[in-house]
């Protein structure tokens, strides 16, 4: 169990900046994903720790331990990667008894944990097989119970479940974050899938060009996210313009957007003044036009249906806006039902769970 720091970390390769200020502490135990795009810096961040990458300057430290200088199989962390990483001559037992061995533990005890290892990862009877003759989900179980029987003070994954098909992807989610949860390793995680980051973290870092531009629990950033990016990184989202008419008692700013007015929260200041409304698909109403009291109120948008898939338990509208924008609509159970055909006049309700951030990138 441990609490990790990462203290205004920075990586360069010559002038090209990697990682610039990147400082953060992760509880004990906490399950800490960093989700960006490819070449944001993440498998730089998840290295640095590791200790396979020297910070050019910054601080790494397990609890009151700096580790910055400490080489990587003297930090005690655990490492499981896209690739599994097998050795491909030995069998699952001896892949998992590895880092014991080197840790020196007695024989009998290697036996002893390597077997309650591969039960914990739904092994139990498999450790006298060759990676080669496992799939791609075994494989990866060996690689988690390889990483977690020498008990580390850090589990470091990167991008674990990418090689995987997608059903596994999922199940495999859960046999990690259950493992994880049992037995509480503070856990560094990188993907570049945003649901697996929403449905696996404690807390989660979205990654944008070596910085972290927001950072916190799941429902958090999905909610509450500070600026245009996070909110189309994480889930999807409408982003319109809004301009800003004035604060309403309660803190909601009223802001006029595309011709009618809505009322939210600032995520975070604007310097120039300038916003977009972050509308999640699932918070818009959407109904015909064509039924009664229909012209469009406060909080109120007129479009036309350009397309409609009907997908069981929801409907997903794409509605065209007259100035030629599309909105992307989430309709659930009766109102999800296809109600509403391709080509219908609609009116789509803003809702009152928009936030605003500022249109300006940060
Ligand atoms: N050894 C190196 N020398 C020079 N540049 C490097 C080195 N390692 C990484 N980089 C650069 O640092 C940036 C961040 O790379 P990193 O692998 O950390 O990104 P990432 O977010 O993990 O991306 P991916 O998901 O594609 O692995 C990239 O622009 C990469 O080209």
């Amino acid at each position: 169990m441990t609490e990790l720091s990462l203290i205004d970390v920075n990586k360069s390769y010559g002038d090209v900046r990697v990682l610039e200020g990147v400082h953060r502490k992760i509880a004990d135990g906490t399950f800490f994903t960093l989700l960006g795009p490819s070449g944001c810096g993440k498998t730089t961040l998840l290295r640095i720790v590791a200790g396979f990458v020297s910070p050019t300057s910054g601080q790494v430290r397990f609890g009151s331990d700096d580790m910055t200088q400490v080489s990587p199989h003297r930090r005690g962390v655990g490492m499981v990667f896209q690739d599994y990483a097998l050795f491909p001559d030995k069998t699952v037992s001896e892949n998992v008894a590895y880092g014991l061995r080197a840790r020196r533990v007695a024989p009998r005890d290697i036996r002893t944990r390597v077997s309650e290892y591969l039960e914990r990862v739904g092994l139990a009877g498999l450790g006298d097989r060759l990676p080669s003759e496992m799939s791609g989900g075994q494989r990866q179980r060996v690689a988690l119970a390889r990483a977690l029987v020498i008990e580390p003070r850090v589990l470091l994954m990167d991008e674990p479940l990418s090689n995987l098909d997608a059903s596994l992807r999922v199940q495999m989610r859960d046999v990690i974050r259950s493992l994880q949860l049992e037995t509480r390793t503070t856990t560094i995680f990188v993907t570049h899938d945003q649901e697996e980051a929403l449905a696996m973290s404690d807390e989660i870092a979205v990654m944008k060009n070596g910085r972290i531009d927001q950072c916190g629990p799941p429902v958090d950033v999905y909610r509450n996210p500070e600026t245009a990016y996070v909110a189309d990184f994480v889930g999807s989202a409408n982003l319109l313009p809004a301009e800003r008419l004035g604060e309403d008692a309660g803190g909601l700013h009223r802001f006029r957007v595309l011709g009618t007015q809505a009322a939210g929260r600032i995520m975070r200041q604007s310097d120039d003044g300038r916003y977009l409304m972050v509308a999640r698909p699932e918070n818009l109403g959407i109904r015909p036009a064509a039924a009664p009291d229909s012209a469009p109120g406060d909080g109120q948008l007129s479009g036309r249906v350009v397309s409609m898939q009907f997908q069981g338990y929801r409907t997903s509208y794409r509605v065209a806006l007259p100035d030629g924008r599309d909105l992307q609509v989430e309709a659930f159970g009766e109102a999800g039902a296809a109600k509403i055909g391709r080509g219908e006049e609609v009116i789509v309700s803003l809702g009152d769970t928009c936030v605003f951030v500022p249109e300006a990138d940060s």
